[in-house]
């Protein structure tokens, strides 16, 4: 019989390839109704999901006609409430964010601030309000990534200072503020009370993600940061090579160590493609991210390859994501993106930020 139950185990039998791995869609399922061969479907996912509502709403409109030909009008909304996850008791929460994300890898060049900076302009394309700040003390480049080199943040009461913004997000850089040759003489203390001070003094205006782009390592800057800033988790960023991922490890047993939960690892540099021929090679290993996924029980989020556009769109002040967001390395931040937010929902939630002061998207179906 053709009732909210079997819609429910439709959706709890299917194979929906828009779904992250590992998440349940049952969960999410907000309303079923069926009135004869009429079936309505609420789904609010906990996630921003704009790349694949449309998607999504098709695969489950054809599961149900599979297992129900007969019926008739099905209307399917998919929407996203983008809620706060709760962090470590005892650090104060910083107003208007809802979730800061700590983007760190153990060693440095690895790509950690391209997949930083590409990874917050992927969760604004998919439905997001995001921030970015550049924590990397030694060696800031998100304001070039970015395209603003030049631009320096106002304040207008003295006291805090105004984010700028690039492609639809927020940007705040120890490089906007300080000369890089003074940064690189700082010592540990220094350095994260000034960061510690960047991240509580800007003004920054509603967030659901703050993405934080730390230095590279495992050191005090790291671990100071780690205590004194409200990190709701982390992603480890790592190439397959072998000396990166030990030093990856050391990262993941950093977090361990402060309680901060690891999200996932993104595997950078996978492979190398060709820009004459397509060719793929793996020229720094294969498998490094999965080992590492595998080891410490969390997920892989995606992997991307060391691909020429990527370090050139850099340059240019333009991310993969921005510069063409349909490309097939932006889906791949994407759907780094829809892991990683997906990943986090299994956290605890903190109904102290305004949980409900969502952002709600709509599908609106096609029978
Ligand atoms: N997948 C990729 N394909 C091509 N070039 C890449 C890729 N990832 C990063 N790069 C390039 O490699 C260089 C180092 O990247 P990035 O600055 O993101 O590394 P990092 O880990 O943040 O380094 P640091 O330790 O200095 O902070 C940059 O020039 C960047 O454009």
């Amino acid at each position: 019989m053709l009732d909210e139950q079997a819609i429910l185990d439709v959706l709890e039998n299917g194979d929906f390839a828009s779904v992250p791995p590992g998440f349940e869609l049952t969960a999410c399922v907000q309303k079923t109704k069926v009135i004869g061969d009429h079936i309505q479907l609420e789904i609010v996912l906990p996630f921003p999901c704009q790349g694949i509502k449309l998607s999504l709403a098709e695969e489950i409109e054809q599961e149900i006609i599979n297992n129900w030909p007969q019926s008739k009008k099905i209307a399917i909304e998919i929407k996203q409430r983008l809620t706060a996850y709760e962090t470590k008791a005892g650090v104060p929460p910083i107003a208007k964010i809802k979730n800061i994300l700590a983007i760190a890898s153990g060693k440095g060049g690895v790509g950690k601030s391209t997949t930083s900076v590409n990874l917050a302009l992927a969760l604004q394309a998919e439905g997001a309000k995001v921030g970015i700040l550049d924590a990397d003390i030694y060696g800031p480049s998100i304001p070039i990534m970015l395209g603003i080199p030049d631009a320096r943040p106002v304040s207008e009461d003295k006291k805090t200072i105004l984010p700028l913004e690039a492609h639809s997000i927020e940007a705040m850089s120890i490089g906007f503020l300080v000369e890089e040759k003074q940064a690189m003489v700082w010592r540990g203390p220094m350095a994260s009370s000034a960061l510690q001070q960047i991240v509580r003094d800007t003004r920054w205006g509603e967030l659901d993600y703050l993405i934080v782009d730390l230095p590279p390592g495992t050191g005090d800057i790291q671990l100071t940061l780690s205590q004194k800033i409200p990190v709701t988790a982390a992603v480890i960023v790592t190439t397959p090579q072998d000396l990166a991922l030990a030093d990856a490890k050391k990262a993941v047993t950093m977090f361990g160590k402060v309680n901060i939960p690891v999200m996932g690892v993104v595997e950078n540099m996978s492979t190398h493609i060709c820009s004459n021929c397509g060719h793929q090679e793996a020229i720094f290993g294969e498998g490094g991210g999965n080992i590492l996924s595998e080891d410490y029980d969390m997920p892989l989020l995606g992997q991307l390859p060391l691909a020429m556009s990527i370090r050139q769109q850099l340059d240019q002040g333009k991310p993969a994501v921005a510069d063409d967001p349909q490309s097939s390395i932006s889906q791949t931040y994407r759907q780094i993106a829809r892991n990683l937010t997906a990943n986090l929902s299994k956290l605890a939630k903190d109904y102290s930020k305004g949980t409900d002061s969502i952002e709600i998207k709509t599908w609106s179906p096609k029978s």
